[in-house]
């Protein structure tokens, strides 16, 4: 068979279509929140079409911002994926551009032939001329994209509670104020909080554009109406929302389960204010939330705080190092030190590292530590310690203590966490 990989033109976007319905299929837990996950609940998997819509669909499809590359087999598209452009928040703030890898799927057909190394190693590529030193995606499964060098960077908790477990260590006194209010408020405020979380929350991904339309009306998807929270502080600024549903069900175990679709806050009193409100919700039995930061500072308010009961933990953004140089420079660290490292098949580098930035230069000195570009990727955002990895045999040490000085490098303030994705 004669197989192209190449970027999908205009003419043939009703063809790349074809594909993307196989994007799903994977066998998910249980079901997210239909909106918040992963952005548009438009989004060809999971709505069926009629073909008007796809006409209109395969017109959109191309964007400066949303890149396919498909397989051709004999001149057909026989798989495809693409490049999203988001930035992604790193260590120090800056907001660095990241290649989101999405929308992957071979025709069950043609699978395990190849195809897919083919696409990822054209897109990888892409990302590379185009100056992104960051790849990025959220994995279907986790046994796929280790070969290609993406290692999980983020990490996330789904969580619940019963309400009558839940009993707050102190009272606490707002300064601020709660308000419930309508789609139209909450389309506006949304946008504006989550350039503000993701200014300083390392992992956020940037929202694809469009993300933000659907709140508006989001859909009553058998979880009943979605329900928008906000809170001002003293001065009247928004400085934290949550969207939650009431869910009615004629089974009794799922009725009166109040599902928290989103949750944001910026400051420690929004905070505390949102959640005191969600779980001490009349008429409800239990609190369900997902997608939420392995951090989550709620369990410490509770008189008990084992109520809080995890019930699904998952990697989130894998991430893949496409430039050692460029993605060490990015970023800021905890400590100053200066360290080697070799990053197999990606040379030996030191590393001078700061509070405020670093530099970082090839060398041909002994490492300090070795690893490949996964475990890299893995450590970058601060969301798994070199110790861990050290212990599991991924990272080897060449220089005694050089595993404790990297994690006193790489230590985060709080775990990276990406609410949304692509
Ligand atoms: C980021 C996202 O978009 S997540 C969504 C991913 N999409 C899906 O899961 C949809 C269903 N699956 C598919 O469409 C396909 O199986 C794909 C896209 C995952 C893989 O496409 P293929 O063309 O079959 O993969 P390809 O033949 O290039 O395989 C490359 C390697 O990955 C391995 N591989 C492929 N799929 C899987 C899998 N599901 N589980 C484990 N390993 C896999 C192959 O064995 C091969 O290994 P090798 O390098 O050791 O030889």
């Amino acid at each position: 068979m004669a197989i192209e990989i190449r970027p999908v033109s205009q003419a043939e976007t009703k063809e790349y279509l074809r594909v993307l319905p196989y994007v799903n299929g994977f066998p998910q837990e249980e079901p997210e929140p239909s909106a918040w996950y992963a952005g548009s609940a438009a989004w060809l998997p999971q709505v069926q079409k009629t073909p008007a819509e796809l006409e209109q669909y395969a017109e959109e499809l191309l964007t400066d911002w949303f890149r396919p590359q498909a397989a051709f087999v004999d001149g057909k598209i026989a798989g495809g994926s693409a490049i999203v452009s988001v930035q992604v928040t790193v260590p120090g703030g800056q907001q660095v551009a990241l290649g989101g890898v999405t929308s992957t799927a071979v025709l069950p057909t043609y699978r395990r032939r190849g195809l897919l190394r083919q696409i990822m190693s054209a897109m990888l590529d892409d990302c590379r001329e185009r100056g992104e030193f960051l790849a990025g995606l959220s994995a279907s499964e986790a046994t796929i994209y280790g070969r290609y060098g993406f290692s999980p960077a983020t990490f996330q908790h789904r969580w619940e509670v019963r309400r009558t477990d839940v009993a707050f260590r102190s009272e606490f006194t707002d300064p601020g104020a709660l308000e419930l209010v309508d789609h139209a408020v909450a389309a506006e405020v949304w946008p504006v909080l989550h350039e503000q979380v993701r200014a300083v929350r390392v992992g956020e991904i940037s929202p694809l554009p469009g993300k933000w339309d659907g709140l508006g009306g989001l859909p009553a998807d058998g979880s009943g109406p979605a329900h928008h929270l906000i809170h001002r502080d003293a001065t009247g600024a928004v400085d934290g929302a949550a969207i939650f549903r009431l869910p009615w069900s004629p089974d009794p175990e799922q009725a009166g389960v109040l599902q928290v679709e989103a949750f944001e806050a910026l400051t420690a009193d929004a905070y505390r204010a949102l959640w005191g409100l969600l779980l001490d919700f009349d008429l409800t039995k239990r609190v369900v939330a997902a997608r939420r930061p392995v951090d989550e500072p709620l369990r410490w308010m509770l008189t008990n705080p084992r109520a809080l009961k995890l019930t699904r933990t998952r990697d989130n953004l894998w991430l893949r190092v496409l430039d050692v140089r460029r993605a060490l420079e990015a970023r800021t660290y905890a400590a100053t030190d200066s360290l080697v490292l070799e990053i197999h098949g990606e040379g030996r580098w030191r590393l001078d590292a700061t509070p405020d930035g670093a530099d970082c230069t090839a060398s041909d000195a002994q490492p300090d530590l070795s690893m490949s570009v996964n475990e890299l990727g893995s450590l970058y955002l601060g969301g798994v310690r070199a110790s861990e990895l050290s212990y599991a045999g991924r990272v080897a040490e060449r220089t005694p203590g050089a595993v404790s000085r990297l994690d006193a490098l790489l230590r985060p303030d709080r775990a990276p966490h990406n609410a949304v994705g692509f």
